[in-house]
């Protein structure tokens, strides 16, 4: 198991020009296995891109496709057509072995509902993926997260000790240790209470700023993307529209429009 790290030092950025993530014409066709099924199109031919060391949210009305996207991009799921790189690497064509090792060491995901190991305290979980991977952890990168997340003094408590709020942060934590190509948040705060998710969210942009981290989170919350750079808007399984720099209020301004369509 990793030691727990010292505190005071700084964290490390990463720099390359390659998008974090990008996708080209990906589409997700649910229910097409025989003749008679059901279909859905949750994606339709969506071509977007991530760049590094930027924060992205992604909004739309629900049944858009927004979290279908997400576990598409990161190799959660498989599309029906079309192509998803990760740092320049195509993960449609890589065996399960090689999609499993790219998942663990160069994607992060934080959940809605947490997701640690109750068994694990707070810093085991944090470091799973490096003890998974065999690897130890770059000291003073995990300096500057455990110290972005605040809990150092509750390293050793297990999850059930933990405030939700507490608990979702480790989570960000464990999703960022690796120093991944990008970290995906599908409603990291639709369980939390307006403190908590302040907490966790400061903390997502913090991860950007300070530690060079690359995040794409799917919200229904206007005040949860005016955190990020840039708000992408989903309806139908497309992206119809973009807004940078965005406030709570322009958020929810585009998300009337769009539900006004989409009704
Ligand atoms: N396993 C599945 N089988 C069939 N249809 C599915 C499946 N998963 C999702 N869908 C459908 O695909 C569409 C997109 O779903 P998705 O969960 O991606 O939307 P979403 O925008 O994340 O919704 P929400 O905001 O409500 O979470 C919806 O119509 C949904 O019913």
């Amino acid at each position: 198991m990793c030691r727990e790290p010292r505190s005071g030092t700084v964290g490390i950025v990463q720099k390359s020009t390659t998008p974090a993530v990008h996708a080209t014409s990906l589409s997700k066709v649910y229910g097409a296995g025989s003749p008679g099924d059901v279909t859905v199109v949750a994606l339709d031919n969506v071509t977007v891109s991530f760049p590094r060391e930027r924060f992205t949210a992604i909004m739309g009305p629900s049944g858009s496709g927004k979290s279908t996207l997400l576990h598409c991009l990161a190799g959660l799921d498989k599309p029906t057509n079309g192509q998803v790189f990760i740092g320049g690497t195509e993960t449609s064509s890589l065996s399960d072995g090689r999609l499993t090792a790219l998942r663990r060491d160069r994607v992060g995901f934080v959940f809605q509902a947490f997701n640690l190991l109750p068994t694990l305290t707070a810093w085991e979980n944090i470091v799973l993926p490096l003890d998974l991977a065999g690897r130890r952890p770059d000291q003073a990168f995990a300096d500057a997260v455990i110290d972005g997340i605040g809990l150092r003094h509750r390293l050793g408590h297990k999850p059930s000790q933990l405030s939700g709020g507490q608990q979702q942060r480790v989570a960000c934590a464990r999703a960022l240790i690796t120093k991944p190509d990008v970290v995906f948040a599908d409603e990291p705060t639709g369980a939390l209470d307006s403190k908590s998710s302040a907490d966790v969210l400061g903390f997502l942009r913090r991860s950007v700023d300070e530690l060079g981290q690359t995040v794409v989170m799917v919200t229904h919350e206007p005040t949860a993307a005016a955190y990020a750079d840039r708000v992408l808007f989903f309806a139908d399984g497309r992206v119809v529209g973009e807004l940078t720099d965005p406030t709570a209020d322009r958020v929810l301004d585009r998300m009337k429009d769009l539900e006004k369509v989409v009704v």
